[in-house]
């Protein structure tokens, strides 16, 4: 099945050679072709250009986007979409006074949803997310990574993870798993958080790996939480059975934890509302991804990440929502472009990069996803009548999609 999309306003983020990512002042570039047309074949990307080089025959149907734009569809790098139930009630104790720190010292927090995630059933937990993962592909992701993290068990990791690998199959946006059993010191461990490393360690980490229930490796490394030393600990576990690092760092305390994912050569690292001048200067001539989370900054009213001293040192910046029930009830990649340009001072261009191929990049999907590029997947979003591409983050919480393809199939 080939279609042809023409009349197309502005083809955004198009790519003759698949990049990598982008970094620094590349980042103030979007190639884009005015006026262009799209050819897709089944589930992949055959062929692009301007209306003048536009086929006449050789597809089966086409579309007419006059006015309308097309572009990659969001890669969401950064997620914990499957969970159970939700934690408004927390929301309305900050509201009233009570501190993020306070509640999760109180048994709140990720605690609160690993009860909850340990007593359902992994169907009914499924259930709960794919409809997560259905409002996500309709607000235009495409490929997006889960994290387990709330089961804090052995049994029910497993079933988080299970539950994630259930989905990917299920579904036609690109899904990668990532294993973050070092989410959070179940109360039991308490006074014994090595004994808790020891089980993850030791117990559940070869059982997600032996049943390929991940390809990513995650830990919360903050105060309170898991130590630098922590983390080298389950990162040189988790390196024995590949699994490569995307971690939590710096989002409320800067303690290394970037030097730690450096040096053990993290895909990236996620949050970095604290940074320090030494862990920017870490972070050059790395292939670590910085990743931005900027509505976990809006919902928990902390520091948004410092986009603009991370690009101006040349270095890249993916943005990534963060979804889950605690810290960003929301995957709504549409606001993460509009808040990362109002609050961290990202132009569009910078923004609509952010999340496409350096988003792509941190779920190691840059040669698939993240452009429009011949061979690539077939995720795309034509967009309303819109004058320019930069309404799309400017008319902030107003949806500018008209369509998404996913694998050449509309959602
Ligand atoms: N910071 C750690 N984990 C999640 C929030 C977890 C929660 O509050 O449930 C985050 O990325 O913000
Ligand atoms: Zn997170």
């Amino acid at each position: 099945m080939t279609t042809l999309f023409y009349n197309i306003k502005e083809l955004i983020q198009v790519e003759e050679t698949s990049k990598k990512m982008v970094s620094g002042k590349e980042m103030k570039i979007l190639p884009t072709l005015k006026n262009a047309f799209l050819v897709i074949e089944n589930n992949k990307i055959k062929d692009f250009g301007v209306m003048e080089h536009c086929p006449k025959s050789g597809f089966n149907t086409s579309v007419d986007l006059l006015n309308k734009m097309i572009l990659p569809t969001w890669c969401d790098s950064h997620t914990h979409i499957v969970y159970a139930g939700n934690r408004e009630q927390e929301f309305v104790d900050r509201i009233n006074g009570k501190t993020y720190e306070e509640i999760a010292n109180n048994g709140g927090g990720i605690l609160n949803s690993a009860k909850k995630l340990q007593q359902i059933s992994e169907e009914e937990l499924y259930n709960q997310s794919a409809k997560r993962v259905e409002e996500v592909m309709s607000l235009g992701t495409g490929a997006i990574e889960i994290k387990s993290g709330y089961g804090l068990t052995k049994e029910a990791e497993l079933k988080m993870l299970r539950v994630i690998k259930k989905l990917n199959e299920n579904y036609s946006a690109t899904i990668k798993a990532t294993f973050l059993g070092a989410h959070a010191i179940p109360s039991t461990y308490k006074n014994n958080k090595n004994v808790y490393l020891d089980l993850v360690i030791n117990e559940i980490l070869p059982e997600v790996s032996s049943n390929n229930l991940a390809e990513f490796i995650d830990v919360f490394c903050e105060t309170g939480y898991f130590s630098v030393a922590d983390t080298k600990r389950l990162l040189k576990a988790a390196k024995k059975y590949n699994l490569k690092p995307k971690i939590h760092v710096n989002q409320f305390t800067a303690i290394g934890g970037v030097q730690a994912g450096v040096e053990f050569k993290a895909l990236s690292v996620d949050h970095l509302e604290e940074m320090r001048q030494e862990d920017i200067e870490s972070l050059k001539n790395t292939n670590t991804m910085p990743v931005a989370l900027p509505s976990c900054s809006y919902f928990l009213s902390i520091p948004y990440t410092p986009a603009r001293k991370i690009i101006d040192a040349g270095l890249p910046l993916a943005l990534a929502t963060d979804y889950n029930p605690g810290s960003t009830p929301s995957g709504n990649m549409n606001f993460i472009i509009s808040t990362a340009c109002i609050k961290m001072k990202m132009t569009p261009e910078e923004a609509i990069n952010a999340a496409t191929i350096n988003g792509a990049y941190a779920m190691g999907l840059e040669n698939e996803l993240g452009s429009i590029c011949i061979g690539k997947k077939a995720n795309f979003i034509i967009t309303k009548e819109i004058p320019s591409y930069g309404f799309i983050p400017y008319s902030f919480g107003n949806n500018q999609i008209e369509t998404i393809y996913i694998e050449g199939v509309k959602v």
